[in-house]
């Protein structure tokens, strides 16, 4: 634990929503991440599963801990969950605030593989490699490395998709609120495909949902998608749900996609169907 510091640490729920932060050396700075334990963590004699949840652009590790309300279901379920900042922080690279969809807050998940951000926008290799090994190794009391889930929100579910279909086996649930399914067909993706990985379109399709689950041969995965209709960045086709849906259908990977009237892209949303996302989480991580 000497690699983490304790930055918060309240009780909700019955158990505790803490926050840590630590020396990254992908991202070469100092990053926070938030880290659920529910009730059953303490003093349990089992270990328990945990799901990673991906926030969107604008965010930091605190909106969804914050807005959602997720603590009543993983501590009804017994589930940690950790949620890691969008980007890295605190380093100064020409451009990064220039707008809310790149640069600082809107790391994609991704490693880039273009100059000036390769350097420190490797937010791929940082939740894949770096977060997970920290959470394995420093909660490994109270975590089961065998039921790892992850699920995400908007350019957070792009990166729950694509981290579990470039890593198969590696998280056993999946499940994204609004993501970002086909990055390479919409406008935020060309603008950050561009800014981190460059003009060559090949590249961009090892970080895509719709086009990575066409070649997925990983362990059997069932992907829960979940959309609001009246998210403006659905009907301004940011989003584009459909065409993961179609990939899905034609690489015959089982997906649900789960249509919600009315409701638009922001956290009363996301606090209306998280209950059903981490019952979903935990069917599988639970069985
Ligand atoms: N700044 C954008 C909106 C950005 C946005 O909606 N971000 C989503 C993720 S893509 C979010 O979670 N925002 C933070 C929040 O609602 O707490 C705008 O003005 O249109």
């Amino acid at each position: 634990m000497d690699q983490l510091q304790l930055v918060s640490s309240n009780k909700i729920c019955g158990g505790f929503q803490k926050v840590y932060s630590h020396e990254s050396s992908e991202l070469k700075c100092k990053m926070n991440f938030s880290i659920y334990f529910p009730p059953q963590a303490e003093g349990g004699d089992s270990k328990l599963p945990v799901v990673f949840y991906l926030s969107g652009l604008t965010c930091t590790e605190q909106n969804f801990i914050s807005k959602s309300g997720f603590q009543r279901y993983a501590a009804e379920h017994g589930i940690i969950v950790v949620g890691p900042d969008t980007s890295p922080r605190g380093v100064k690279i020409e451009g990064d605030d220039e707008s809310w969809d790149f640069g600082v807050s809107a790391g994609f998940y991704l490693d880039a593989a273009k100059e000036p951000w390769s350097k420190h926008y490797r937010m791929g290799s940082y939740l894949n490699k770096e977060l997970y090994d920290l959470v394995l190794q420093a909660f490994s009391s109270v975590v089961d490395p065998n039921r790892i889930g992850i699920m995400g929100h908007s350019m957070g579910g792009h990166g729950a998709l694509v981290s579990t279909l470039r890593n198969p086996g590696q998280y056993k649930s999946v499940s994204a609120f609004a993501p970002i399914c086909n990055p390479c067909a919409c406008p935020w993706g060309e603008k950050a495909f561009t800014g981190y990985l460059g003009d060559d379109k090949s590249k961009w399709a090892e970080w895509d949902a719709t086009e990575l689950v066409k070649h997925y041969d990983g362990p059997p995965l069932t992907l829960l998608i979940d959309q609001g209709g009246a998210d403006k960045f659905y009907t301004d086709k940011q989003l584009l749900p459909e065409n993961l849906v179609a990939a899905c259908r034609s690489a015959g990977v089982p997906v649900i996609l789960n249509l919600r009237e009315g409701y638009d892209h922001s956290y009363y949303y996301i606090a209306t169907y998280i209950g059903e996302h981490f019952d979903f989480h935990a069917k599988i991580l639970k069985a």
